[in-house]
């Protein structure tokens, strides 16, 4: 066993297996502190949200409290392994939420047979939370999963792995595309994944000014096209009329490669296809598409990020997740929209261009960050990503009308 591997097992497992637990808010030591908080104190807040159901959130966890639900069909790139083993990412998301956005949150891992058991069940506990971050879900379900409930809850419910992942990407994208001096509506873009992730990362690349028919999309089967007839409603959305049927067909010539899709899919020789002064996001976790040593050896004029911690440029749907919950959660919005995405996306690229504080330099092992090839976007732990991001979104969730309280007027407004 590697010491890496043994590592990340005894943190998991030592000193007390798991990463989160719940903590009290209240005393609860004496007699008078248990009749406050139990029998009979409780039936006061009781009664209260019977007659008026909004002041659960004057009287319990639930304005601050989002459960991470997964069925583990999608875990990271590993696959369809299952509820029980997706529980340990679940947690991680519950730890992060906690962590840079101070969010209460609990996974849920649910199993079901069919997806409209899935549905019901998700449906069924969601009013006990503020928002419901859905994650790990494979496509397509993903997709009928997610608009179902959005259509049955009113609060958050956000597929982390379509529309985090998305909001990230482009925020990257924006940046990295700026600093190779190319234009997102005349980039030609490949995108290897066609799931969860990937069609909503074009999807919001196209908001964001990339034109759909620059875009060439690969599946487990290769380049999708319109002769194809096995491609499902999402990916027939990527259908490109075109003869090329290779990967490195598509990459030849592209300015923009995009893996959400599985560990080690391209090589260097694929890499030296790309036009000059390429963007290369290998995504996949937690093995990206192509190792960065090995691209950055294939090429130096290409800017390169992946999924993980341990690389410059960390494009992870970890910068979004905690953040759009912070704002939408903060002005009690009853969904999270586009406006709210694309808030995200220009407060997270924004934030890039700023100077870095010495306490993110030393949490991020760097000497010094500066916006360019190697810092192409915000570093997780930045504390100002939580003041902007949930800044920006709270506003334009108040300004699209799902705001369901004002925002404060000093909201954030110290950072
Ligand atoms: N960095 C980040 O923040 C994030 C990264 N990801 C990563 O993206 C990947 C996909 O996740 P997600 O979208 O949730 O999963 P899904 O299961 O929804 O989608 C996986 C997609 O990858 C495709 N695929 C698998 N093997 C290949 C291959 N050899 N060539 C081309 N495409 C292939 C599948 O093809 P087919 O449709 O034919 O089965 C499918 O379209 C994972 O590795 C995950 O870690 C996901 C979310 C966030
Ligand atoms: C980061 C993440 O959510 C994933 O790889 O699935
Ligand atoms: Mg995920």
């Amino acid at each position: 066993m590697t010491d890496f591997r043994q590592k990340a097992l005894d943190y998991h497992a030592l000193p007390t297996p798991g990463k989160i637990s719940i903590e009290l808010t209240k005393p609860a030591e004496s007699a008078r502190d248990l009749a406050l908080a139990y029998s009979p104190g409780v039936a006061e807040p009781v009664r209260a949200i019977a007659e008026n159901p909004e002041d659960v959130y004057k009287y319990t966890a639930k304005g601050n409290l989002v459960a991470v639900i997964s069925n583990g069909t999608a875990i990271l790139g590993l696959g369809n392994l299952g509820p029980m083993a997706s529980k340990p990412v679940m947690e991680g998301k519950a730890l992060l939420f906690k962590r840079f956005a101070g969010i209460d949150s609990i996974d849920i891992e649910v199993t079901h047979r069919t997806t409209q058991d899935f549905i019901n069940t998700v449906a069924s506990i969601a009013n006990t939370f503020g928002g419901i971050n859905l994650e790990d879900i494979k496509a397509p379900e993903c997709f009928e999963i997610e608009q179902a409930l959005i259509e049955r809850c009113d609060i958050p419910v956000f597929h982390d792995d379509q529309h985090g992942t998305a909001i990230v990407t482009a925020a990257g994208l924006l940046n990295a595309l700026e600093i190779q001096g190319k234009d997102i509506g005349k980039a030609q873009i490949v995108c290897m994944g066609a799931g969860a992730a990937a069609i909503a990362c074009m999807e919001l690349l196209i908001k964001c000014g990339a034109q759909r028919e620059h875009i060439y999309m690969l599946d487990s089967k290769g380049v999708i096209h319109t002769r194809r007839t096995d491609l499902n409603e999402y990916k027939q959305l990527f259908a490109n009329n075109t003869d090329k049927r290779t990967l490195q067909e598509v990459i030849t010539g592209a300015d923009v490669f995009v893996g959400v899709s599985g560990p080690d899919l391209i090589t260097a020789e694929d890499l030296q296809l790309m036009a000059e002064r390429p963007v290369v996001f290998a995504c996949s976790n937690p093995d990206p598409e192509i190792h960065p040593d090995i691209a950055n050896a294939a090429r130096d004029d290409l800017i390169m990020a992946t999924g993980r911690s341990d690389f410059p440029n960390q494009v992870n749907n970890v910068l979004c997740f905690p953040f759009i919950f912070r704002g939408a959660l903060d002005v009690r919005a009853s969904r999270i929209n586009d406006e709210m995405k694309l808030a995200a996306v220009h407060a997270i690229k924004d934030l890039a261009k700023e100077s870095v504080p010495q306490a993110v330099l030393h949490a991020s092992g760097s000497q010094a960050l500066s916006f360019g090839k190697d810092y192409i976007i915000p570093k997780p732990m930045d504390p100002r990503l939580c003041s902007r991001v949930a800044r920006a979104v709270a506003g334009a969730a108040v300004a699209s009308g799902v705001a369901r309280i004002a925002m404060p007027d000093d909201y954030f407004n110290d950072q």
